[in-house]
């Protein structure tokens, strides 16, 4: 065998992993010359769906990332730390990294990429976005000649479940989050999911390699689905929008300067867009580039076999690689360009106020003669320009009225809102969504 791996993490991603490793037959022939030779885990004696060779199983993670005979280690076992620490050493000891970490990359991939250049080894990561979907390789390698201007997508299967369960069975948040923790496929803590954190880790890594510059991930504004309600659901649907949690790393070349924006939100999607049949788990990546247009790339975004797909196709590409350039394994002299990651800078994405967006927002107002009037003198003095404003139903003495904008500045329309708040005509505004 020429390639011996190391693998840290034996749950889902790291048994789907195993599973391809040690079942070559009718795959590509590179993974004859695949070895898995040492598996790191906590617990010895957890049961497993996979059944290993005997004596690959150890406790000594740090064993493994030294291991002189281990050309590459494959980092699946999640979270930053002890994550970060062994993929540093591993890199130290001259090993090539394959991770589908994302929260991992998204806050210290400088440090990781700068650590891999100078040592001359790869650090892939197919399987951190979009799970099994190719993305990011062929961001990096196919989509290369374009200035891309926008990624965007679903890359959170949980939210993505619960936002089509609540459309199809007219159910609120709370009960369908409850019956997909039962099913398995939201986390007893949902919190990275659900608050759109997971969606920002991932973003953070395509708007880096889409716009060829470091992304800070304290400045991507995050807003997650805990608020959508049944009802704005109902009137997206009469209006002719899905609501999906949508990351959107967006650059805008007309300013002077490149203006780069990077946000969660959920999202009214005009139901004739691509992304707003992309249902359940799936995940969906849609980039926008010069000179290609429009691609979009589906799939499953997670899950045992389609993770392990991406993570093993990264092992091929490392093992392709040296094959070719003929190094010795743990060292390539002369790392390969489209495979590299060579972002210097930081750069600095524009505050939320400044995105230029449409809006939806539904209010709760005072069913008197002259709302609307009011309404839309108010948001007329903002420069918040109206799409459409209708009166959908009334509670009593209440009115529900729900207003679409056409595209406007977010600072301008939170400023208007500021002044509806004192209005004693307006109740309150239970929702305001971004729409696309
Ligand atoms: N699950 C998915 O569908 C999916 C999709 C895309 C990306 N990912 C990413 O893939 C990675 C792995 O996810 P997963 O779902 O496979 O996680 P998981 O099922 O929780 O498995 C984690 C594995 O790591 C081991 N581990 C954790 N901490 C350890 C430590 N301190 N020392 C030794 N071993 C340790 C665990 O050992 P024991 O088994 O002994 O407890 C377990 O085998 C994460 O970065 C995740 O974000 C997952
Ligand atoms: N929790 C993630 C797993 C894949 O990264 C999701 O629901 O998409
Ligand atoms: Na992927």
């Amino acid at each position: 065998m020429a390639f011996k791996i190391g693998l840290l993490g034996l749950g889902t991603v790291g048994q789907g992993t195993a599973a391809i490793l040690l079942d070559r037959e009718g795959r590509h022939p590179l993974l004859k010359e695949i070895e898995l030779v040492r598996v790191g885990v906590r617990s010895l004696s957890k049961s497993r769906t996979i059944a290993l060779p005997e004596n690959l199983l150890t406790t000594d993670l740090e064993a493994i990332v030294t291991d002189p005979e281990i050309d590459i280690v494959v980092e699946l076992i999640g979270g930053v730390e002890p994550a970060r620490s062994l993929i540093l050493k591993a890199i130290d000891h001259g090993k090539h990294i394959v991770t589908a970490n994302k929260a991992l990359i998204s806050r210290h991939g400088a440090e990781i990429f700068s650590a891999a250049n100078q040592k001359g080894v790869y650090v892939l990561l197919e399987a951190a976005v979009g799970g099994g979907i190719p993305v990011i390789q062929p961001m990096k390698e196919c989509l290369g000649a374009n200035r891309i201007n926008t990624v965007m997508g679903i890359v959170n299967g949980t939210t993505n479940y619960i936002l089509t369960r609540m459309q199809a069975e007219a159910a609120n948040f709370d009960e369908v989050l409850q019956q997909a923790q039962e099913l398995g496929y939201a986390e007893a803590d949902p919190t990275a999911d659900v608050d759109g954190l997971d969606a920002a880790d991932k973003i953070a890594i395509l708007a880096s390699l889409a716009f060829g510059e470091r992304i800070k991930l304290e400045q991507v504004y995050c807003e997650g689905i805990r608020g959508i309600s049944a009802t704005d659901i109902d009137y997206a649907d009469r209006l002719g929008f899905t609501i999906k949690l949508l990351a959107i790393a967006s650059r805008s070349l007309e300013s002077d300067t490149d203006n780069i924006s990077v946000r969660v939100h959920p999202t009214l999607v005009p139901k004739l867009h691509p992304l707003a049949s992309i249902n359940g788990v799936n995940n969906a990546i849609f980039i926008e580039g010069e000179p290609i247009g429009q691609v979009m790339f589906f799939g499953p975004g997670a899950g045992a076999g389609p993770t392990a797909s991406a993570v093993v196709s990264d092992i091929l590409n490392i093992a392709g690689i040296i094959t070719t350039t003929n190094t010795p394994h743990g060292l390539a002299e002369s790392a390969h360009p489209l495979m590299t990651c060579t972002h210097q800078h930081y750069c600095e994405l524009a505050p939320i106020e400044e995105l230029i967006t449409r809006f939806y927002a539904r209010f709760i107002t005072r069913d008197l003669p002259g709302v609307i009037g009011k309404l839309g003198t108010c948001f007329g003095n903002h420069e918040v320009s109206i799409e459409s404003i209708v009166q959908i139903d009334t509670h009593g003495k209440q009115a529900e009225i729900v207003v679409v904008t056409h595209d406007v500045r977010e600072g301008n329309f939170r400023a208007a809102l500021d002044e509806l708040k004192h209005m004693d005509i307006v109740d309150r505004f239970p929702s305001l969504l971004r729409v696309l």
